[in-house]
């Protein structure tokens, strides 16, 4: 039996010797690689808090202390800990879920998997344990990457300042985000890593000219006294300690008793104190260590000795034609930059970003930064493409409302994984931006349906630069192309019908459901027209009179039906006096659990089969409610 089946929670660790506890980390590194290459996940992060996750849970006493972590994403090894070691599902329907869930363990806090707010949570938890009197430990674990948003300075700032309110903040410090991680605070982390180094310097320094004879005792007293010089130039005093928190390390994140060690002094302090772990993403695998583009940050199932992938996928991602097609763009379009959020190669600006490397900009995991800093690059002359995915747009809403479409800047806001993503669980869907940017006034949102339309509608946006533009793509391969048979207005017309009883109206990549759906119609009898409506905010003039000539409209969208495009449908229906009945589909308004794309939009009827069903059913009731004399 190995010691990691002897694990069933926190305290079976707390018994354990230091060899066993390296032992265990090595096991726990051999069950990570095996698991993950079966699953797909986040194998590069996780292999990087292995001793770190041990020494949290053997320091702290975990569900009454609470252990929280930032994203989320690094969290399996603490599951391994806390009585969850079937990873046989990872990630997948039924089982166990890639980040922290209350549903599975009372150990687990923070499900939400977007970045930077764990030091807020913290804040919160450390606060109610102070009003209620309860004596119990809040440690808080952000990656170098998080502490790069902007939400965890406004905790820190309210952390500081509780001189006496005790709370743990770990730094896992892997020099990370996917890519190396940007900005000042990078470099300030990076020279307090130094500063361990500095010291050891230091010390390496006093002993070599203690042992110096004559001119070595002189020489130290006089570099001694340079010291406070050297030391400020090369290990700034931290930033950190400025604000008012005590600072613990830097640590060797990969050594449990240093790590340790280090907690405990951590967990002794009356007040707000931050422990700097140094840590390797992809620690103990060195196909992850030797990934220069994001140390096996996030993969797909593949072989474990040759890494490649178990599925490779059916065809190029939309992803990767948008990248194209930017690149393409950005040839000819020399006002045209990019800015990521952490996520160049994620969010498809690898290509621009080699063409064009000062026209790119990472502003780190700052999506409101992003969107405000875009609005002063259109200001200042240039169109700025936002890459996101579309989840996290969610946080920068007022920035896009009140930096960017007040000042009617032409930026184009370009939105990977909309709609349902699926294995990342309920907060990765992009299901919110066509309802949340609905109100957004001036801002125009594409949604197209292949690669080719993906193209046309991204030079569209280009083209516009008086007001704030939108394009949305889902987490999938692009598919074969769609071609339209004719347009009416500025809408693509897919399936053409003039005597049509039904007008489908498919938002972007449910342009292919829907003309499923009409085909699995036609099979009963009922007739149907497809249209794309291309941009489908503002809605076309030209789709109510279009409507008007049916019996039944419904609109279909990977996004929550609740203020979605159909809700906008419905909206310039009435405004126009058409009266035909309108069905829309969509995402209900819940939380997704996760399961792959394709199970999830089966559950939630986003099928051609489904879709077909519930109209013919809608256009039956119709016909019952009809008099007879009013029907064909
Ligand atoms: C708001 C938000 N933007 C982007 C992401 C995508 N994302 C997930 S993990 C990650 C990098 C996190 O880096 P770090 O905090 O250093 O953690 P590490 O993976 O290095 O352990 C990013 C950008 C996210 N989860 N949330
Ligand atoms: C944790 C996080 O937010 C990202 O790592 C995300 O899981 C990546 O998603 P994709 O795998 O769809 O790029
Ligand atoms: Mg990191």
């Amino acid at each position: 039996m190995t010691i990691l089946e002897t694990i069933k929670g926190p305290r079976d660790l707390w018994p354990l010797t230091v060899p066993q506890l390296d032992e265990l980390a090595e096991e726990i590194r051999a069950f990570l690689i095996r698991a993950v290459a079966r699953t797909g996940g986040h194998l590069g992060p996780n292999l990087g808090v292995v001793e770190l996750s041990l020494a949290l849970h053997r320091v702290f006493d975990s569900p009454q202390d609470k252990v929280l972590w930032d994203t989320g994403h690094q969290s399996y090894v603490h599951k391994l800990l806390t009585g969850r070691q079937d990873f046989s599902k990872l990630r997948g329907k039924g089982g166990l879920s890639g980040y922290p869930s209350r549903e599975e363990s009372e150990h687990d806090v923070i499900e939400n998997s977007h970045a930077s707010t764990v030091l807020g949570w913290a804040d919160g938890l450390a606060k109610a344990n102070e009003l209620l009197g309860r004596p119990d430990h809040v440690v808080a674990v952000i990656g170098d990457g998080a502490l790069t948003g902007g939400m965890a300075w406004e905790a820190l700032n309210n952390i500081a300042a509780a001189k006496d309110r005790p709370l743990v903040i770990v730094v896992n410090d892997n020099e990370r985000s996917y890519a190396p991680t940007i900005g000042g605070l990078a470099h300030h982390l990076a020279a307090l890593r130094t500063a361990d180094g500095y010291e050891r310097f230091l010390s390496w320094g006093k002993d070599l000219l203690d042992r110096t004879p004559v001119v070595g005792r002189p020489l130290y007293d006089s570099l001694h006294g340079a010291k406070k010089g050297f030391k400020d130039a090369f290990a700034p005093q931290g930033l950190f300690e400025d604000l008012g928190l005590k600072y613990v390390g830097p640590v060797d994140g990969h050594d449990v008793a240093a790590v340790e060690s280090a907690l405990r002094r951590a967990k002794g302090f009356s007040g707000p104190v931050l422990v700097h772990c140094i840590t390797e993403k992809g620690r103990g695998y060195q196909p992850a260590l030797e990934d220069e583009a994001d140390r096996f940050h996030a993969v797909g199932a593949m072989d474990p000795q040759t890494c490649l992938p178990l599925s490779p996928p059916s065809g190029p991602s939309w992803t990767s034609v948008f990248g194209d097609a930017l690149a393409e763009e950005g040839a000819r379009r020399p006002e045209v930059v990019a800015l990521t959020a952490a996520m160049l190669h994620p969010v498809g600006l690898t290509k621009f970003a080699e063409r064009f490397p000062e026209r790119v900009f990472d502003v780190g995991i700052a999506e409101q930064h992003a969107a405000v800093s875009a609005a002063g690059l259109a200001t200042g002359g240039l169109h700025p493409v936002v890459a996101v995915y579309a989840t996290f747009l969610n946080r920068a809403f007022d920035q896009v409302l009140m930096d960017v479409a007040l000042h009617r800047c032409g930026v184009t806001f370009v939105l990977d994984r909309a709609g349902v993503t699926g294995a990342d669980g309920p907060s990765h869907n992009g299901m919110w931006d066509l309802s949340v940017l609905q109100v957004v006034p001036g801002l125009r949102i594409a949604a197209p349906r292949d690669a080719d339309e993906l193209r046309a509608q991204l030079r569209e946006a280009l083209d516009v630069d008086d007001a704030p533009t939108l394009l949305r793509f889902p987490k999938e391969s692009v598919g074969e192309p769609l071609p339209a048979l004719g347009r009416v207005g500025g809408m693509d017309v897919l399936r053409q019908d003039d005597a049509a009883e039904v007008l489908l109206v498919a938002v972007g990549a449910m342009a292919g459901v829907c003309l499923g759906a009409a085909e699995l119609l036609a099979g009963s009898g009922v007739r149907c027209a497809v249209v794309d409506p291309r941009w489908v905010k503002p809605v076309d003039p030209a789709l109510p009179p279009l409507a008007a000539r049916h019996r039944l409209v419904a609109v279909v969208e990977d996004n929550s039906r609740t203020g979605g495009v159909g809700a906008a449908v419905g909206q310039a229906l009435r405004d126009a006096g058409v009266d035909v009945p309108l069905r829309t589909f969509g995402i209900p308004e819940q939380f997704l659990a996760h399961a792959s794309r394709k199970e999830v939009l089966a559950e939630i009827g986003l099928t051609p089969v489904e879709i077909a069903g519930r109209v013919g059913a809608a256009l039956a009731r119709r016909e019952a409610l009809e008099p007879k004399e009013n029907q064909e």
